[in-house]
């Protein structure tokens, strides 16, 4: 263990790197992580600090690291540097934010041939709202398409600095990254707080290790904690014991304490990370603080979607394995459901999209299950005639009688493209419900448009379309804006009048026919023909708005073996019977397993446009 060495906070600077998704985020930390000898350069791999298989794989980082770093300065006096990564993606807006509390200054970087994105400036704005000093760089300065003039033009223009002055760096070859730990020192401001206060330290990320139950890293902001110590947490008052103290570098290494704006990590033997929170406080039992440190607030799901498995058989396990995963996801909530189409399964909260496809991927993946999904919803407040409230988080929970008023959520857009594609955008945007706010030249060929939409048109494919009209050129951020009152119904499908749950759906009152349409059309595809025909009907309430019909067959499989022999006859019979047991009974009618998944699968299920 090594000595109980204190910091002085005056030596210490406290740094993030924020930058829009792809701009070299993890490249320039591994360039720092070598350059100040952290990690030696035969050690070194790529986008060492996005520890986790999925992580490296998608290329990105979920999961906010930090790592201390010795730095000389242009003084030679010897500085600690604390690195903090953070996660680039819109679902994880809320670790972003408090790993930039966690700092007092912020290395925007921005991407040489690409310039400024729209999560550049989302971060930008967070970092601003925390009162960090930013210090902008462009990276990627050795590709040829890299146009620093024209984008340092461009931050400029946002920051209100001297274009000259942004520092270029190449995250790949290491050009200028000395320069920017020197202008780190020289720029971010030392932390400062009260060390003889009781201690109080933030918690900016948690994570779960199956030898170490939860490791939590933290920032001290008042007073010291010592190895040993009880600790409490401030949001609900539980109490731990302390087993370690530490600092990664870029391995965790055991200290005696952590002192005002020290970065570390804690082990109590907690094992589930719901126990300790991201942006709660950590303070001593025996000398607490009277205050937690403000901000904290509790992961809130805003995207909702069934999960099944695809053998029945299988339920038990994906229970053990989400409560698993729930050890390591603070925002992964769940609870049971049933379905009559797809029996049993959980109703699943995530942040988001992302969120959702890396829950479903790790339970295939980490715990060898075969699911189905079904399609994502937001959380829309109903309010009935009667005057009672409801949170409908499953469009079968959507409430039969009168209904007065539905609130959806909707978000903030940022989205940034070159000017030629501003009519598409609009377009697009006009047709998924959005309402212009504001529209901005970034520079003479590039445009900021900002619109206020609903959530539930985001989640779909809004993404994928707006990337397709405008080539990969734009980019799109958006935030939490509260709710708004919309015209919104339920759409139920019925095969032979029964309704088939996994397939109903709220939509806009315009565009509820549209979405009837197609799933009817589609059912009919992927329904094998019965013994009589099976109206498939889409209706609001009791009002049918489309209808198809799958004729009947009479299959007299015997037919075919008239004359034959009779081991034949049993043989096609037994054939008959395997068939039908990967069919699921909707009334009397046989869906194959098979239709559920095609018909639900996000690639083409037919989505309320
Ligand atoms: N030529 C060049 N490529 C770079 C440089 N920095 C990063 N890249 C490449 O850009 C891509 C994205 O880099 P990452 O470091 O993964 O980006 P990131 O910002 O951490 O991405 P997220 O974690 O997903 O937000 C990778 O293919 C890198 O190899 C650079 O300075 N020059």
């Amino acid at each position: 263990m090594s000595n109980p060495e204190y910091t002085d906070p005056a030596m210490i600077r406290n740094f993030c790197i924020i930058a829009h998704i792809d701009h070299g985020k993890s490249t320039l930390a591994d360039r720092m992580l070598e350059v100040t000898g952290v990690v030696e350069k035969r050690q070194m791999r790529a986008q060492y600090l996005d520890r986790m298989d999925i992580e490296r794989e998608r290329g990105i980082t979920i999961k906010s690291q930090n790592v201390r770093l010795p730095w000389a300065g242009v003084d030679k006096r010897g500085y600690t540097l604390h690195m903090i990564d953070t996660p680039g993606h819109v679902d994880f807006t809320y670790e972003v934010s408090r790993s930039l509390a966690a700092c007092e200054g912020a290395v925007l970087l921005v991407d040489a041939a690409q310039g400024i994105e729209a999560q550049t400036l989302a971060n930008l704005y967070l970092a601003m709202e925390n009162d960090l000093t930013v210090i902008p760089v462009l990276n990627k300065i050795d590709l040829p398409a890299a146009q620093p003039e024209r984008y340092a033009a461009e931050i400029a223009h946002i920051l209100g600095c001297d274009p000259d002055s942004i520092l270029r760096v190449s995250g790949k070859t290491g050009e200028g990254v000395e320069e920017l730990l020197d202008q780190i020192v020289a720029d971010i401001p030392a932390p400062v707080g009260d060390a003889d206060a009781p201690a109080r330290a933030m918690i900016f990320d948690s994570i779960y290790d199956i030898y170490r139950g939860v490791i939590t890293y933290v920032r001290v902001v008042d007073g010291r904690i010592s190895s040993r110590e009880r600790i409490k947490m401030m949001s609900n008052g539980t109490t731990h014991e302390l087993l370690e103290l530490g600092v990664i570098s870029p391995d965790p290494t055991p200290v005696m304490s952590l002192g005002v704006g020290e970065v570390g990590y804690l082990i109590t033997g907690v094992k589930d990370v719901r126990q300790s929170r991201v942006g709660d406080t950590v303070t001593l039992l025996n000398r607490p603080a009277a205050t937690p440190i403000g901000g904290y607030r509790d992961p809130k799901p805003m995207v909702y979607s069934g999960l099944y498995p695809v053998d029945g058989s299988e339920y038990p396990l994906l229970r053990d394995a989400l409560d698993k995963l729930q050890l390591n996801d603070a925002a992964l909530m769940w609870e049971p459901e049933t379905s009559t189409a797809l029996g049993f399964g959980f109703r699943c909260g995530f942040l988001g999209l992302l969120h959702m496809e890396i829950v479903r991927e790790r339970l295939e993946r980490e715990f060898d299950l075969t699911l189905i999904s079904t399609a994502p919803n937001v959380v829309y407040r109903v309010v009935t005639d009667d005057g009672s409230e409801l949170h409908v988080t499953n469009p079968s929970d959507w409430p039969e009688g009168k209904i007065a008023e539905v609130h959806e959520p909707v978000v903030k857009c940022t989205i940034i493209a070159p000017t030629e594609f501003t009519g598409a955008i609009m377009e697009l945007c006009q047709s998924r419900r959005g309402n212009l706010q504001g529209m901005d030249y970034l520079s003479e060929t590039r445009v900021e448009l900002r619109y206020m939409m609903p959530l539930g048109e985001i989640i779909f494919d809004f993404f994928d379309s707006l990337k397709s009209r405008t080539r990969g050129y734009a980019s799109l951020d958006y935030e939490e804006a509260g709710e708004q009152l919309s015209d919104l119904v339920k759409i139920d499908i019925l095969l032979q009048g029964e309704t088939v749950d996994a397939f109903s759906a709220i939509a806009h009152k315009d565009k509820a026919y549209a979405y009837g349409v197609r799933m009817t059309a589609k059912l009919r595809e992927l329904i094998p023909r019965q013994q009589f025909e099976v109206p498939i009907q889409a209706a609001i309430g009791s009002r049918i708005i489309a209808r198809e019909t799958i004729r009947a067959i009479r299959k007299d499989v015997l037919a075919k073996c008239y004359g034959g022999d009779i081991t034949r006859k049993r043989k096609l019979l037994e054939k008959q019977k395997e068939g039908k047991k990967k069919m699921k009974m909707v009334g009397r009618v046989e869906v194959p397993q098979d239709a559920f998944i095609a018909a639900l699968s996000t690639d083409d299920a037919p989505k309320p446009k």
